[in-house]
């Protein structure tokens, strides 16, 4: 009974074992199944696939997995699934792992995907089993397909490659304008590496020359529109501003949200300054810095649109520094540039900066006024002008020069309507100011047409004027003071044309030089006139002396003193009798140059006599150094001399100080008897002018010098009670 108990309970206990043990059975399989499941899910949520690598046998044991709950399961040999080029680097990989160099067997390696293809895998795994000798036999681990990402990487890598070396600069900057990443360009552009700016906003490069609002703007627009592009300044590291040309655009992602930001930058301050530079040559004047003739005429035709609009006038002011030639030539082209730059100055001071002031070239400036009310306004601006001109021209730290300008003035409506026609003629009222005697102005009218035309056929006539015979010579004798003897005479040339009757020697003397007839001309004179002297020195008064003019054009000739010294053979006349006159502008002319000249003139024994003395800009001082024998003291000093003490102290002063140079003085121009006694009483040697005679005609000349006698001057001169000079 107890034994059958004790069976029934063992049954109990074997069955209740075996039903414990059944259920346990199916609750481990429940949970391996579970874990399977969540394996695969995790498999496929990931893209991980499960392998299984037999160290033994080389076969790779793989759970291929589509969707959730369906996976395969396959074993194939190593080398039939890995890409030949990857079997070496994943060995190595293997080895590195196995070896206990890497803790785990990771690497990246192409593997079949069934259709011929290959696809990258990133393989991770660890040893899972071991055999008794302790080492691996099975590694397992997962498989991440890594194609895409790779081929991502690599476009980003190219991408970066291209950026880097790109030569303009590129910078990424996220949806704040933080900047992600900048190339070297960029870099060398700003100044900033990358490491400095990552991280940073793109307002780092704002510059001073736009306000914030200006760059928020610009941002914003980006922002919004997606694109930007224009020219702004930044600024740069160093702080240095510089002129950009930004192109901007914004980078989305697949759902459209703005990502980022890629600007190209250029520098385009050096393009923009080379464009401003030519903009500028093209039209302005480098040497004064005003506008020049193309930027004038644009001016003007738009003054001119203006006018015609609101019913107003325009003047042009066509303005030219009186004599600046002789100054350019006396004091060389580097004085000459600082006058013109002056002058430039004292105009744009004088008129104010609304007023459109030009330099068209040479010494000639124009003047455009707007919104006259009458052709008065534009008369009272030309006398500013002038007047504002009195004041001398500072030429640089120790020297000023007096330059006055000569004013021509046409209006439009009233005298043209367009811009070449408007200049033309202020031009043509320019000229009539200089022939009015300079330092004044004149307004067109008609009439200044016809001198203009006359001046041109006095022109073409001068051409023939030698073979017509229509010059001659007129003779004004000079007188020395101290034995009332007449030394000699000025030869004077004169036209009387036969179309055109007198013309005066302004006139046609500058046309004669302007056209170098002067040299033709020149000769004849100095041949006519010894010619004249030697007759005199026939008829008993050979001690007469000839003074010549000479213009600039004959002494710059290369053969002039051969010209003279065979005039003087041929003749038969001894140089000593001649003079040649000469201004103090044609002697500064090249000064190096006419010393050399003039020194051959002294070798041939011909006097040389300084003309016009005091209008010029040479000192006795330099004068010295030039072979000179007479300085002839201006006229203009001589006229005013009974009035003036300026003058009486100017003349009193060149005679005392030409004397200590051992220099004889002529004063010119002496009109009447004051004159001439003053002069006498402050030791003048000789005197030339109306008081004594007029030029005469040779005939005339001779009659005159015949018939002279001295007690035409009182005798003993009494000291001039004139004006004092102030300086003694
Ligand atoms: N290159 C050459 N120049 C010449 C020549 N002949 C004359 N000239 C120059 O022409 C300028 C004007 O000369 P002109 O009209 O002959 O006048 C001269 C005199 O008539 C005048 N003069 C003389 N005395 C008086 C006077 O008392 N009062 C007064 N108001 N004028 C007077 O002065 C002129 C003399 O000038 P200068 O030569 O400076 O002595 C003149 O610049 C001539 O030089 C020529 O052949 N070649």
């Amino acid at each position: 009974m107890v034994g059958a108990v004790l069976l029934a309970l063992l049954v109990v206990a074997l069955a209740t074992l075996a039903i414990r043990r059944k259920r346990s059975e199916r609750t481990h399989l429940a949970q391996l199944r579970d874990r399977e499941e969540r394996l695969k899910l995790a498999l496929w949520a990931t893209g991980e696939r499960y392998w299984d690598y037999d160290v033994a046998t080389g076969k790779l044991h793989r759970l291929l997995l589509d969707a959730p709950g369906r996976m395969a399961e396959d074993a194939v040999a190593v080398s039939a699934v890995v890409h030949p080029d990857d079997h070496a680097a994943t060995l190595e990989r293997l080895d590195a792992y196995l070896s206990g160099e890497t803790s785990t067997f990771l690497a990246e390696l192409r593997v079949a995907d069934g259709n011929g293809g290959w696809i990258w895998m990133r393989a991770r795994g660890r040893i899972v089993a071991k055999g008794p000798d302790g080492r691996a036999r099975r590694i397992a681990g997962t498989a991440l397909n890594i194609t895409a990402t790779r081929a991502a990487e690599r476009e980003r890598q190219i991408a970066s490659e291209v950026l880097r070396s790109m030569n303009e600069a590129v910078s990424v900057l996220d949806r704040n304008f933080d900047f992600i990443s900048v190339n070297a360009a960029f870099s060398r552009m700003t100044g900033y590496q990358e490491s400095e700016i990552v991280g940073r906003n793109g307002s780092v490069l704002d510059s001073l020359q736009h306000d914030s609002a200006f760059y928020q703007h610009i941002r914003e627009q980006i922002s919004r529109s997606g694109r930007w592009s224009g020219e702004i300044w930044q600024r740069r590291k160093d702080g240095e501003e510089f002129l950009c040309s930004i192109e901007s655009s914004t980078v989305h992602d697949r759902n459209g949200e703005l990502v980022l930001h890629v600007a190209v930058l250029n520098d385009i301050t050096q393009q923009k300054r080379a464009e401003q530079e030519l903009r500028y040559l093209a039209n302005f004047d480098t040497l004064t810095n005003l506008p020049n003739r193309s930027l004038l005429s644009d001016r003007l035709s738009r003054a001119i649109v203006r006018a015609h609009r609101e019913d107003n006038r325009i003047a042009v002011l066509f303005l030219d520094l009186d004599r600046f030639k002789d100054i350019n030539d006396s004091l060389g082209h580097a004085a000459g540039d600082r006058i013109l730059r002056a002058a430039a100055a004292r105009l744009q001071q004088t008129v104010g900066l609304h007023h459109t002031v030009a330099r068209l070239g040479g010494d000639e400036f124009t003047v455009v006024l707007e919104n006259l009310e009458s052709p008065e306004d534009a008369d009272k601006v030309a006398r500013e002008i002038i007047m504002a001109f009195e004041a001398p021209l500072l030429l640089d730290d120790r020297r000023e020069i007096a330059i006055s300008p000569s004013i021509g003035i046409s209006l439009y409506p009233d005298h043209a309507q367009v811009p070449t026609e408007l200049l033309k003629q202020a031009d043509t009222a320019m000229y009539q100011a200089k022939a009015a005697g300079r330092r004044t102005f004149m307004r067109y009218d008609d009439a200044m047409d016809l001198v203009v035309r006359q001046r041109a056929t006095i022109s073409g006539a001068l051409r023939k004027v030698l073979d017509r015979g229509e010059l001659h010579l007129v003779y004004q004798p000079r007188l020395a003071l101290d034995s009332s003897r007449i030394t000699g005479v000025e030869a004077l040339l004169r036209w009387s044309s036969d179309e055109h009757g007198e013309i005066a020697p302004t006139d046609f003397i500058p046309m004669a030089e302007e056209s170098g007839l002067i040299l033709e001309i020149g000769e004849w004179v100095l041949r006519e006139a010894c010619l004249t002297l030697h007759r005199w020195h026939q008829h008993g008064l050979g001690q007469l002396s000839m003074a010549v003019n000479v213009s600039v054009l004959q002494l710059l000739r290369g053969d002039f003193p051969e010209v003279v010294a065979r005039v003087l053979q041929d003749i038969g006349l001894p140089p000593s009798a001649l003079e040649l006159e000469l201004t103090e502008s044609v002697l500064m002319a090249n000064a190096e140059h006419t010393a050399v000249k003039l020194q051959a003139f002294r070798t041939l024994g011909v006097s040389l006599a300084i003309d016009d003395f005091g209008t010029g800009y040479s000192s006795l001082a330099y004068l010295k150094r030039l072979p000179i024998t007479t300085i002839k003291i201006d006229k203009a000093f001589i006229g005013d001399l009974t009035h003036d003490p300026e003058d009486a102290a100017i003349t009193s002063t060149v005679i005392t100080m030409a004397h200590s140079l051992g220099l004889n003085v002529v004063a010119e121009g002496v009109e009447t008897e004051a004159q001439m006694r003053f002069l006498a009483s402050h030791r003048c040697d000789e005197i030339q002018g109306f008081w004594l005679s007029q030029p005469l005609d040779a005939h005339a000349c001779l009659a005159f010098i015949r018939h002279w006698t001295p007690d035409r001057l009182p005798a003993p001169l009494p000291a001039a009670p004139l004006a004092t000079p102030a300086v003694p």
